[in-house]
């Protein structure tokens, strides 16, 4: 059969989870009422989702959240977002499509994205969802908003998405290359912390309903790992632990920021912090590659009140590891991955 090939116009959109417009706390709340009403982030029937989130979280959270917000705020803007458009600036230099940013939460939203490449004439967009590892509550949700927003309002666009990256070796090479430089000369241990999930949402995502959480999300092979996002970050670590050449023993796996009083993924994080000293981890470095920018979880969680914890508990030393942020060996992975979609598009 002969190959066809398209002449539309193509562009990239990048799409991070997004902040508030500002510290105020009317803002954090407007932010918090869109993220945790998503039914994907909180998934308990709408009812219960909106008695949780409007009837208890709203009353008490924002101005916590609004000051955690003010100790990382720049005078560009929020870390997350000033990043991810460093990254798409970056990026424009090095293609020769239109490149965009969207965020699923507040403002500039995965609309603005959109109609911003539309306006330039682009109806195949390559739209990649920011997060390394599969999540109902980031992949998932960014996929689902995207194909809502592009059936009603552009329907004569075409997306193409690009799917979680973790067991890319480009992408690991990139984290691995990018901590080697970064970690201190002695430290006693390498901690890697990635955001938490509810467990629920990883029996609920998993199609094969054969992980259980248990040694399942280690092995080298299960049905359940294209979706299991505990599975995807063993490997992530994993892989780049080999890479760095780093044994075990030296390495611990944790999950961060969990909210409410679900069962979340363990081991908690804050809890590490908190026993490890006693075990006789006294020099820590701390990376945290579920996100791909520094952002709030990462500036004030890990690297201020991570570093209280651990220091209170008896630790000496504690180094936090940046994210890939705009780093030019990451700007050239985010390139490849595009350019593999973008040519998906070729081929008609
Ligand atoms: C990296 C992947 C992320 C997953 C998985 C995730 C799940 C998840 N998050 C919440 C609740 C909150 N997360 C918050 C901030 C936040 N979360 C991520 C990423 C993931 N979340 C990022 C990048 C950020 C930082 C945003 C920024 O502006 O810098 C917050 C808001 C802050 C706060 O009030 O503490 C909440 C709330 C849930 C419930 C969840 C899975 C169910
Ligand atoms: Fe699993
Ligand atoms: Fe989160």
């Amino acid at each position: 059969m002969e190959k066809e090939f398209s002449n539309s116009k193509k562009g990239i959109l990048l799409v991070n989870l997004g902040s508030p417009k500002s510290t105020d706390v009317k803002d954090v709340k407007e932010y918090l009422d869109e993220f945790l009403m998503d039914e994907r982030v909180i998934d308990y029937r709408w009812i219960f989702r909106a008695l949780l989130v409007q009837g208890i979280i709203l009353k008490t959270r924002p101005p916590k959240s609004a000051e955690a917000y003010k100790t990382v705020w720049t005078d560009e803007g929020s870390p997350l977002i000033v990043i991810t458009e460093k990254i798409r600036k970056k990026l424009q230099k090095l293609v020769d499509v239109s490149v965009e940013i969207g965020m699923r939460y507040a403002e500039p939203s995965i609309e603005t994205g959109i109609r911003a490449l539309a306006e330039k004439g682009v109806s195949e967009i390559v739209l990649f969802p920011l997060y390394p590892q599969y999540a109902m509550s980031t992949t998932e949700t960014v996929i689902e908003k995207a194909e809502e927003v592009r059936k009603l309002k552009f329907p004569g666009v075409k997306i193409n998405y690009i799917q979680p990256f973790y067991n890319r070796e480009i992408y690991i090479d990139c984290l691995a290359e990018s901590i080697r430089e970064k970690l201190p000369e002695h430290f006693d241990a390498l901690q890697f912390s990635y955001h938490g999930v509810p467990e629920r949402h990883i029996y609920k995502t998993d199609p094969t309903k054969t992980c259980n959480l248990n040694d399942c999300c280690s092995r080298e092979s299960n049905p359940s790992h294209q979706f299991c996002y505990r599975h995807q970050c063993f490997k992530t670590t994993e892989t780049v632990i080999e890479k760095l050449n780093l044994p075990k023993e030296k390495v611990i796996v944790s999950f961060q920021s969990r909210l409410g009083k679900d069962k979340w993924i363990e081991p908690y994080t804050d809890e590490t912090f908190e026993t490890i000293p006693k075990k006789g981890i006294k020099n820590l470095a701390v990376v945290c590659p579920a996100f791909v920018s520094d952002c709030l979880e990462t500036l004030e969680e890990i690297s201020v009140e991570g570093k209280h914890q651990f220091t209170e508990a008896g630790g000496e030393n504690f180094h936090y590891i940046p994210c890939l942020n705009d780093e030019d060996r990451w700007i050239e992975v985010v390139k490849t991955l595009c350019e593999e979609k973008l040519n998906e598009f070729y081929l008609v």
